[in-house]
């Protein structure tokens, strides 16, 4: 038995939520439903737009792993955030929910810690201003084997497949990990970095990963045949298992050429922030946990349900009760 039963590597991100109307993104000239990247500048001039702020720690991955970490099982996350206060508000609230933040915040560097800009239109849908401070920074040298290879599954965030060191971080992280006998998979984030390193992205799946999550945007990224279906057929034979979300209108997942569809009951989200980050929670503690496709693809769906009905990436309620009001435990 290892130590941990998932560890995730990624962006640390704090979180700063609001509400606005579509006008207000087109008049800030924000692109509606994506993560963008900004500067410094831009952050703040956005921060100070903002009424009735809600901070939370957020990252794509680290989200997931809060979420495995409030199903109660053992989770750590390997991120970078600057010795400053929201740094620690960041590490602090991780291992409050139940996750080891392996690495202590660094003094080094005049990095800040990084945060997004989140603005919730009317309809749910989240649209993410990423100022990449110290955590983009993340390389080898920041993942600890000794955490790797205690790992029975690691999960990578594809936001940091942007840099050469964070390549190099996954790589590591990947390797140690299965060569002690763990699972390495990945989210892939986004369609605008699968275009920055579509060739990377590719063979890093094809000859590295056990699993591959992603929506259908994400999915569609990879090989670009302008078919869903041709798209996750061709992911499928380089990879065992591949997991394809598609917001209300159900999820895919193909495990060794077996196809599982599981229906999604749509609604209208509060806050569609986290929902592929819960999805995934979900999903992973399904599969640490030996529960068939089918079982792990309906308790991603809880866990995303769960999320999109209040404001926040990470979840409120108590994920295994509720995991249990659906007859999933
Ligand atoms: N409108 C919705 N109604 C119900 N469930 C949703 C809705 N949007 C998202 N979800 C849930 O969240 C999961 C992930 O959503 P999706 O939008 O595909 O991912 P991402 O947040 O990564 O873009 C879906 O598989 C579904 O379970
Ligand atoms: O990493 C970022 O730039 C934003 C995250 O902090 C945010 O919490 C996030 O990724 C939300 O995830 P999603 O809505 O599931 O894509």
């Amino acid at each position: 038995m290892k130590k941990y039963q998932v560890v995730g590597i990624g962006n640390a991100v704090v979180d700063v939520l609001t509400r606005c109307e579509d006008t207000f993104l087109d008049h800030m000239g924000i692109q509606k439903g994506i993560m963008q990247l900004i500067e410094r500048d831009r952050a703040e001039t956005l921060y100070g737009a903002m009424t009735d702020r809600v901070e939370a720690p957020g990252g794509s991955v680290a989200n997931t792993l809060a979420g495995i970490g409030n199903l109660g099982l053992p989770t750590a996350f390997i991120g970078r955030v600057h010795d400053d206060a929201l740094g620690h508000f960041y590490a602090d609230a991780m291992v409050k929910g139940g996750t080891d933040f392996v690495n202590a915040p660094m003094s080094e560097g005049d990095l800040p810690t990084s945060r997004s800009m989140i603005f919730v239109s009317p309809d749910g849908e989240r649209s993410m201003n990423t100022y990449l401070g110290t955590s983009a920074e993340l390389g080898p040298e920041d993942v600890s084997e000794e955490v790797t290879t205690q790992a029975e599954i690691i999960f990578l965030e594809g936001y940091l497949f942007d840099k050469d060191k964070g390549k190099d971080a996954f790589l590591r992280a990947a390797r140690t990990c299965r060569a002690a006998g763990g699972k390495a998979g990945i989210a892939i984030s986004d369609p605008f970095c699968v275009e920055r390193h579509r060739d990377d992205f590719l063979k890093l799946i094809a000859n590295e990963m056990d699993f591959v999550i992603g929506n259908e945007e994400e999915i569609r990224s990879l090989y670009q045949d302008d078919s869903l279906e041709q798209d996750l057929a061709r992911v499928a034979e380089t990879c065992p298992l591949v997991v394809c979300t598609r917001s209300g209108d159900g999820v895919t997942i193909i495990q060794n050429g077996t196809r599982y569809d599981i229906p999604v009951q749509k609604i209208t989200p509060v806050d569609a922030t986290g929902a592929g980050d819960q999805f995934a929670a979900g999903f992973l503690y399904g599969l640490a946990t030996g529960a068939d496709m089918e079982t792990a693809g309906r308790m991603g769906c809880v866990c995303a349900a769960e999320v999109i009905s209040h404001m926040g990436p990470r979840p409120e309620a108590n994920m295994q009760a509720l995991f249990r009001q659906h007859d999933l435990l």
